[in-house]
Order: structure tokens, then sequence, then C-alpha cells
């Protein structure tokens, strides 16, 4: 019987989540133009792998591009150079769009929210320009769930991230092929791949609350080890009779 090696068994459990994903959540169709949004992290730099390798298969028949934004007047250096020899890597066309906001213009909004609105408009443009109906991004299980509990916890709301968000209005589906996959794989991927670390040094970066979810989400686990796929599966069991529904 074949034997893997560790990094092997890795690839294999990542490859399996991720097809179970793009398969359960009809993310893939015949003819799509995916816009993959590539940070620089290691969450998108996996997608990039593993949509260039299933754009390889014959059906269904999809082509991809590549965009890493780069917001002008926020100190965050990319290493550009890096990222499109890595994707060039892959077979894939590679292109930077580079855009700044003003943050002293509307100081009701946090710059952060700014930033992500601005990353989030330029990733449709540059969409729109290349002719995609899709955009990928590279959040994963684990993000999806510190969503969940982040919206349960601060917004009263029982919602998250969807691997697939159709937005009509735009004419333009979010898709999260790694939905499925597990943070920890993406880690060793990583490592075993080693990408090179971009130097983040965004003066406005804070990640507080998101990874006091990650610690409960891993607190949760510890107490149940299924924890992740009951919180996962409670998003499609949803018994609303049990539920505390005005009438
Ligand atoms: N500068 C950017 N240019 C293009 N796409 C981006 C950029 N920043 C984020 N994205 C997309 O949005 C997703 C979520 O962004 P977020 O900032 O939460 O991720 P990250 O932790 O910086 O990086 P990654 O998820 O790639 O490890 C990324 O996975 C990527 O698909």
């Amino acid at each position: 019987m074949a034997q893997f090696t560790e990094e092997e068994k890795m690839m294999r459990r990542i490859e399996k989540r991720f097809s179970k994903g793009v398969v359960e959540y009809g993310l893939i169709e015949d003819g799509d133009k995916i816009l993959i949004g590539l940070s620089g992290g290691k969450d998108s730099l996996a997608l990039v792998e593993l949509l260039a390798k299933r754009a390889r298969i014959y059906k269904p028949e999809f082509s991809i591009v590549v965009v890493h934004v780069v917001m002008k007047n926020i100190p965050y250096q990319s290493d550009v150079e890096y990222l499109r020899e890595y994707v060039e890597s892959w077979g894939v066309p590679f292109l930077l769009y580079e855009t700044e906001f003003d943050a002293a213009t509307d100081t009701r909004k946090s710059p952060c929210f700014l930033c992500s609105w601005n990353r989030r408009k330029a990733l449709f443009t540059v969409a729109k320009e290349q002719g995609c109906n899709k955009i990928a991004l590279g959040h994963h299980m684990d993000d999806i769930l510190e969503t969940l509990l982040m919206n349960i916890t601060y917004q009263g709301a029982f919602s998250t991230m969807p691997p697939r968000l159709v937005m009509k209005k735009f004419d333009m589906t979010i898709i999260r092929p790694m939905c499925l996959v597990h943070e920890a794989d993406l880690m060793e991927l990583a490592q075993a791949r080693g990408y090179r670390k971009q130097v983040k040094n965004c003066p406005y970066e804070s990640q507080s609350s998101r990874s006091t979810m990650k610690g409960i989400l891993k607190q949760l686990e510890d107490m149940n080890p299924e924890a992740r796929y009951s919180l996962w599966g409670s998003m499609s069991n949803v018994q609303e009779e049990l539920l505390p529904l005005k009438v």
C-alpha cells in the first residue's frame, strides 16, 4: 500500500476539503472567469495554487486571473515582484492595481473600514475590467467560524461570510473556495512551500476581536473535538420552531 509523507497527507486533506467546498456550494461553473484577490498572506497564496491546479482539469472549464491591490496611502509594503513571480509560476496572469483613500474625508468611519471598503471596490472594478463574473477570496473555515462567533457576540446576528454570495446589483458573485479548509493545514502548507512573509506595518492594524474568537474556537474544540463541524452544521440546521421567533 502506498505510504504518504506528512506533507502529502496535508496536501490531500486540503485538496479534498477544497473540492468538497467547491462542489457542495456550487462555486465553479463552466465558462466562469474568476478574479482571485491576492493579499500576499498565506491563505490567498494557497488559493492561487488550488485554483490554478483545478483550472487545469477539463471540467468545469474556467479561467482565472489574480490581482494584488495596493493602497497607496497605507505604508504597507508588499513584495510585488515576489507575488508576480509566484502567480506566474502557476501559469496565471498577475495584475497590480493601485488605489488610495482619504481617511480625513469621512471621520465617522474607521480607517480599517474605509480601507477594506476601498479594497472591495478595487476588486469589483478590476473584475469588471477583466470580464470576470466571480471574485474568489482566501477565507478558510476558521475565518468563517470566527466571523459567525463575532456576529453572534457583537452584532446579535446569526450570520457569517458565506461560501457563495450573489450580488445581483453588481452582476458579480463572491466565492470562498477554501470554506471547508482548516487554517492549521494552510499553516503547514505555507511552511512546506516556504512562502515569503509580507512586511505588515499598517499603523491601524488590530486583530483583537478576531484573535479572541480564535481562542474561543480553540476552547470549544478542546471541549469537543467535533465542535467546528457542529458549528458549521448549525448554519444549515436552523430549527425555527425551537427559537424565540416573535408572533
Ligand atoms: N491587498 C489585497 N489585494 C487583493 N486581495 C486582497 C487584498 N487584501 C485582502 N484580499 C483578499 O481578501 C481576503 C481576506 O483578506 P484579509 O485581509 O482578511 O486576509 P489576510 O489575512 O490579509 O491574507 P490572506 O487571507 O491572504 O492570508 C484575502 O484572502 C484576499 O483574497
